[in-house]
């Protein structure tokens, strides 16, 4: 079993990626999420580059770290110049971080087109570069910028280049594949090579992957294999172009799968938190498709596939989603079975038998050739569980529903929902106004159910998605309508299906309300109340 040496560059390179930015306060909560995550240094930025940059600085400077030690970027100095009299040097000097990472040219097709200096400059801007740092008392990471280019068209020259950062006192150098443009097998070769001749120095070897080929994840591993033990790379792999390699999923790679040591068994187990925590302050939707974290990575679907799963997990899952904090989802739709049922079933407290659950999942294939899907809706499936098993109490009776829109001379749009409704023997007639049918309805309901169900007056709408079915038909076609709603613990899914689009909207939201108070959520909500009402009332 290798340590390996986890740096993440989420807050410098990740930040390259289009449409990247976050303010120094919020770097600095990333900062802290990364370190209560463990890695062992996090490059904050490149301080020389703008103002923000710099801020951040000042502001970490201020700061406790359990586990990280942060870094700042920047890069060899200027040709011509003394490493002394570099301004961008300097700053990495006067900043307070103990890590100075700079990248540097190894490709001679850089040398002669970007910097514009002979070899021999080249390896004097990395040495001199190096050694103040040094001198100063910063531990230093080199980065090899375009090593493997490099390596590929003149590998004496690459690898002088490594020595000479490693002479010169780099603690560790890294070889980045900078364009992302190599595979596993060749990264592999590339590194053993340079972790055999740099063998006797001191210095550790480090990889920074790019995924432009869809293979940066790959490509790390192969670099560990090959004898690598610094492994850079990003949260949710962000970066430029196609991103960097995703530690997110490394980590659990290099520690389940490979049997190295990277972080603590407890601190694996927040990576599903950790990721969703970065998208989340990034406003990106998470990517429910990814390995370890994402929301699909355990979820199943294939009715034999849940059998198997019922009966043994291993048999469809490569490992416990609970290592990585992630957890099991059973997926309902028509290509299940009586066993994915039954399953769903007992997660939701309810006993239904072979007959019923074998009803129920027929039902389900027969409403989705209807164009219902109940994967996003658990709220509806729920519902017709609790029918199947005689458990289901309904809101209320309908008698009828109407919803005027009104466009108005000015241009504003106005909607009327009008309810008429029967609750214990009682009949209703309300009416309700909104900013589109929807809220119009939800608002006519909740003024009838509201005073028997205080519950709903936690519960709100959280999303809304309309899909036509057959775009084929235009405005004659089969609407598809999912709610999402949440009482602020649990959101929960709905879904209705029609011809016409408010009556779709109608069946997912009468769904939407009848699950929030079904099997003593209702009681529960109110015991919350209680005790949160005692708590302010305490003197
Ligand atoms: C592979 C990577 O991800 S490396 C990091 C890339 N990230 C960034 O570039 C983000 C931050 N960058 C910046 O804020 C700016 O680019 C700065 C402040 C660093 C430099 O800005 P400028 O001086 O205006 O130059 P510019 O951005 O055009 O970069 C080209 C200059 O950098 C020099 N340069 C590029 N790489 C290096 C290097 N490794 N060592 C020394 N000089 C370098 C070039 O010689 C060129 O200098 P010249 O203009 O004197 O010919
Ligand atoms: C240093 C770096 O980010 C790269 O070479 O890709």
């Amino acid at each position: 079993m290798t340590t390996i040496q986890l740096y993440d560059t989420t807050l410098r390179d990740g930040m390259q990626g289009e449409g990247m930015s976050l303010s120094a306060a919020e770097k600095l909560r990333v900062a802290h999420r990364l370190d209560a995550l463990g890695v062992h240094m996090i490059e904050a930025g490149f301080p020389s580059s703008n103002p923000k940059e710099l801020e951040l600085f000042d502001l970490l400077s201020r700061e406790r770290f359990e586990h990280a030690l942060i870094a700042a970027f920047g890069m060899t100095r200027r040709r011509d110049a003394r490493a002394e009299d570099d301004p961008a040097l300097r700053v990495l000097v006067d900043s307070f971080a103990p890590v100075c990472t700079i990248v540097g040219k190894t490709w001679s097709l850089h040398l002669e087109k970007v910097v514009k200096v002979d070899r021999d400059e080249n390896l004097r801007m990395i040495e001199e570069s190096i050694a103040f740092l040094r001198a100063e008392g910063k531990r230093v990471v080199y980065d090899a910028e375009h090593c493997f280019d490099g390596w590929h068209a003149d590998r004496d020259y690459a690898l002088r280049c490594l020595r000479t950062a490693a002479e010169a006192g780099a603690e560790t150098v890294v070889m980045c594949d900078t364009n992302g443009a190599h595979l596993p097998g060749q990264i592999a070769t590339a590194v053993a090579d340079v972790v055999a001749h740099l063998e006797g120095t001191g210095v550790q070897v480090g990889i920074h992957c790019h995924d432009d080929a869809g293979v940066g994840v790959a490509n790390s591993l192969a670099a560990v294999g090959a004898g690598a033990t610094h492994v850079q790379g990003t949260m949710n792999g962000y970066g430029e172009r196609c991103g960097n390699a995703n530690l997110v999923s490394i980590v659990p790679n290099l520690q389940l799968k490979l049997g190295h040591a990277c972080i603590s068994d407890e601190q694996l187990a927040s990576l599903t938190a950790t990721s969703h925590y970065l998208d989340e302050l990034l406003n990106r939707t998470p990517n429910a498709d990814a390995p370890y974290v994402g929301k699909n990575a355990f979820a199943h679907k294939g009715g034999m596939h849940v059998a198997g799963v019922m009966a043994d997990a291993t048999t469809f899952e490569h490992m416990d989603p609970a290592l990585v904090g992630n957890r099991r989802e059973l997926l309902i739709s028509e290509l299940g079975g009586k066993g994915t049922v039954q399953a769903r079933a007992e997660e939701a407290g309810i006993t239904l038998d072979d007959a019923a659950s074998r009803r129920l999942i027929e039902r389900v294939k027969e409403l989705e050739h209807r164009g219902y899907q109940f994967e996003a809706a658990d709220g509806s499936f729920e519902l017709l569980l609790r029918k199947e098993a005689g458990d289901y109490e309904p809101l209320f009776t309908l008698e009828s529903w109407r919803v005027i829109v009104e466009q108005r001379a000015d241009g504003k749009v106005e909607t009327e929902a009008t309810i008429k409704i029967w609750v214990d023997g009682e009949r209703y007639v309300r009416t309700g106004e909104g900013n589109g049918p929807v809220h119009a309805l939800d608002n006519a309901l909740r003024a009838v159910l509201s005073d028997t169900h205080p519950h709903l007056d936690d519960t709100g709408l959280v999303n809304f998605k309309v899909r036509i079915l057959d775009e084929t038909k235009g405005t004659e076609a089969v609407t598809r309508v999912l709610l999402d709603a949440s009482d602020g613990q649990e959101v929960w899914g709905s879904i209705g299906v029609s011809e016409n689009v408010i009556a779709a909207s109608w069946y997912a939201l009468v769904d939407s309300l009848e699950y929030a108070v079904q099997d003593g959520r209702e009681e529960q909500a109110a015991a919350a109340r209680a005790a949160g009402a005692g708590k302010s009332a305490a003197p």
